[in-house]
């Protein structure tokens, strides 16, 4: 039987690479459901290719384009809306659900997919930077496997396979150290949405293009990390390796350093999570180790205060990583639009976290409420 695929963000970077690695092995793998936010031509592009039972775009108003766009494909269902996406993660015949949309929109198709026992493969790591403590009960609750997908993750998960409960002393967790690596803090000040849109090794949406720039990233992987592999924030380190070859890392108790290594290309770890345990062949360049001379460096948590504040933000707990990560949507958006410097993004981030309300037990409620003030307090600090 053919696994069943639910893509949400089908249209996005991690997306469209997920539908390569499906074409590749279409005796394994077939798309049952394609969701994306605006972009109704290359939705309506990839379901005649691909022709899955049904897509959804988040956008109620693009509905009738996309309608007129399939109307010749009667066969495939079109919905709108966010509550349609909550929906059709539900369907009987999806075996597994790819989380490839952006941001804090990935929360509620999350949860009601672990609730109706869906595997989950999941990019979107602000998901569990939003509510990791809630998203990683419900799966214990309904007993369904978080597959990670960000490419740390999944190195740090394949160096824990076969390990059991083996004791992790610390989780090595590699940076590019983004397009500003390099940059002393000064010349931070005259950096444009253009350089910082310039990543030196992966090639990615925009959002975290910008969020590895500021190293908000690496933060949000550090909180990523904390939930997946169950340890404590301090006991994951952060290495700038500016070649990105070696994923990540996982020390054990008796000193064993395990790594996992690969050519910066996601395909990789997007096809491990649709087909764990097992491994298939995968097209593309493969490694050649004497072509790379591999380097680790410490993270300047000065310079990149938003990595430093990540890891203040998982210490504090609660509903501070849900604050954390609305403000840095607002920021990230507003530097996109140049409507704010690069360094502001930090000081906006640092001053919401300051004044949003604080809640140390949030429910799922709470998160939608902090969400919100903390996105409406992000835009006031930048008067927009
Ligand atoms: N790109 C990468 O290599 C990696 C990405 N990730 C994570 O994966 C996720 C996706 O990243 P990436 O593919 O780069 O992002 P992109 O911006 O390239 O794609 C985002 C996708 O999500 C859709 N989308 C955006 N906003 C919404 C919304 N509010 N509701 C529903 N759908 C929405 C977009 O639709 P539309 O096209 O219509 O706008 C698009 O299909 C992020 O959480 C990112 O952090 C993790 C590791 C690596
Ligand atoms: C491909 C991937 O997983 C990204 O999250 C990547 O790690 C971003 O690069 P940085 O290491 O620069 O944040
Ligand atoms: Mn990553």
């Amino acid at each position: 039987m053919k696994k069943q695929i639910c893509i949400l963000g089908s249209t996005g970077s991690i997306g469209t690479q997920a539908l390569k690695v499906i074409e590749e092995h279409a005796d394994l793998f077939e798309v049952y459901c394609l969701t994306a936010n605006n972009r109704v031509e290359e939705l309506a592009q990839q379901a005649r290719k691909f022709r899955p039972d049904s897509v959804v775009i988040a956008n109620e108003e693009r509905y009738d384009e996309l309608k007129e766009l399939l109307h010749d494909c009667p066969e495939i269902k079109v919905y709108a809306g966010k509550e349609a996406i909550d929906e059709v993660v539900q369907a009987a015949p999806i075996d597994l659900v790819l989380t490839a949309m952006v941001g804090f929109s990935g929360l509620s198709p999350t949860i009601k997919a672990i609730e109706a026992r869906k595997k989950i493969c999941l990019a979107n790591k602000e998901t569990l930077v939003v509510a990791g403590e809630l998203i990683g009960a419900l799966a214990a609750q309904y007993n369904v496997p978080i597959l990670p997908v960000d490419s740390e993750h999944s190195a740090i998960f394949q160096c824990l396979v076969g390990e059991g409960n083996n004791p992790i002393s610390k989780i090595l967790l590699t940076a590019s150290g983004g397009p500003f690596r390099l940059k002393t803090a000064d010349e931070l000040l005259h950096v444009t949405k253009a350089d910082a849109l310039k990543h030196p090794t992966w090639n990615m949406g925009a959002k975290i293009t910008i969020d590895s720039a500021t190293m908000m990233n690496k933060g949000f992987e550090v909180i990523e990390a904390k939930w997946l592999f169950g340890v404590d924030v301090d006991q994951i380190e952060v290495l700038v390796h500016p070649q990105s070859i070696v994923h990540s890392a996982v020390q054990f108790v008796d000193g064993s350093v395990k790594a996992q290594l690969g050519v910066p290309d996601m395909c990789l770890p997007i096809q491990y999570a649709f087909t764990y345990p097992d491994r298939i062949t995968l097209k593309g360049e493969e490694l050649n180790l004497f072509n790379h001379r591999l380097e680790f460096f410490p993270a300047d948590q000065e310079k990149f205060r938003c990595l430093a504040m990540a890891y203040e933000a998982s210490r504090k707990g609660g509903n501070m990583p849900c604050i954390l990560n609305a403000a840095n949507e607002i920021v990230n958006e507003a530097f996109r639009n140049d409507a704010c410097s690069f360094l502001q993004i930090a000081e906006v981030i640092e001053k919401t976290m300051n004044i949003v309300s604080f809640d140390a037990n949030p429910s799922y409620e709470t998160y939608i409420q902090t969400d919100l003030e903390a996105r409406r307090k992000a835009m006031e600090l930048l008067s927009l």
